[in-house]
């Protein structure tokens, strides 16, 4: 078997040519959306991931707004820029890349943010909102995946999901996310604790592998016919990103996401969605 590709790339696509659309009738109205992203330090990944997501926008014509800090910067320093892109009417929605530099305070961060800013949906309220079921910004990640299987058709409703992973990004939101009504999933959160990973993960029709653990996924151990879906990101002597899945998965999986071109694009997708959507919101407040 030779496992079909989760194209996140081609996904990502034809979302933002639909958020063009949206994005220009907004202008219509006067709205001209706008994306902040404050970034500390400069690490390389998250200096490419912050690049791309401000090319996006460009494409589908949200307006960007970019803060840069060294990685020297104190939490005050930090905190003032939040707060001033709280108070900036050209900013619609807004994101602090992270990992923030050791020794900063990323939940304070997070906390004083306006949730209606929100675009990544980790404001402690977005989250709790996710809790309970209320309508807010989802989080990137996790949402771009339900997207990639929706749109390949991989049923999720009823199926056995084991997430990989308990990160603030993916792994905390991710069961939620799939345990909801509408996607109806059950769901097996593994993590550096889990005592046998990969007997859970012989039960599983769908893999969500974010653990950052080179190849921790191996052929073995993969259902045939299961969905597999890479979000691990390590970086090889080269700077060459290597997933969480070993190759040998793509002979046993029935759908596999590659790393880069799945999970990645789907996420700075999501997040122009919770963008567009936070300012049509605002724009139809008043
Ligand atoms: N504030 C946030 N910080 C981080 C998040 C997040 O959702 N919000 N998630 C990750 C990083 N991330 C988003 O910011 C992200 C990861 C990957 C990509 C992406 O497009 N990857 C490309 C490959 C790029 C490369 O070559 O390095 C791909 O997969 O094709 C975008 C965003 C942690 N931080």
């Amino acid at each position: 078997m030779t496992a079909q590709i989760l194209d996140g790339k081609a996904t990502a696509a034809a979302i933002k040519s639909e958020l063009a659309v949206r994005v220009a009738a907004l202008k219509e109205r006067g709205v001209t959306p706008g994306l902040g992203t404050v970034l500390v330090g400069e690490d390389p990944g998250s200096q490419k991931y912050v690049a791309g997501k401000h090319r996006d926008c460009a494409q589908v014509g949200i307006a960007s707004i970019q803060r840069e800090l060294p990685a020297t910067a104190t939490q005050d320093e930090i905190e003032a820029v939040v707060r001033e892109l709280n108070e900036d009417p050209a900013c619609t929605g807004y994101i602090v890349q992270l990992p923030l530099p050791k020794g900063i305070d990323e939940n304070r961060i997070l906390e004083l943010m306006d949730p209606a800013k929100d675009a990544d949906g980790l404001h402690p309220m977005n989250l709790g909102r996710l809790v309970l079921n209320e309508p807010g910004p989802l989080p990137c990640t996790p949402y771009g995946i339900i997207q990639l299987l929706r749109k390949h058709g991989v049923e999720i409703n009823g199926a056995e999901v084991v997430v990989v992973g308990r990160g603030v990004t993916i792994g905390r939101s991710m069961p939620l996310l799939l345990t909801r009504r509408s996607e109806n999933a059950t769901v097996t959160q593994c993590h550096t604790g889990t005592r046998d990973l990969s007997t859970h993960l012989k039960q599983a029709d769908i893999v969500i592998a974010a653990a950052g653990v080179p190849h921790l996924i191996k052929p073995e151990d993969v259902k045939p016919g299961a969905a597999v879906l890479d979000v691990g990101v390590s970086r090889d002597e080269s700077g060459k990103i290597v997933g969480d899945v070993h190759p040998g998965v793509a002979e046993v999986a029935g759908w596999l996401s590659p790393n880069p071109g799945g999970v990645g694009p789907m996420t700075r997708a999501q997040l122009l969605v919770n963008v567009v959507e936070a300012a049509e919101l605002a724009a139809d407040a008043g």
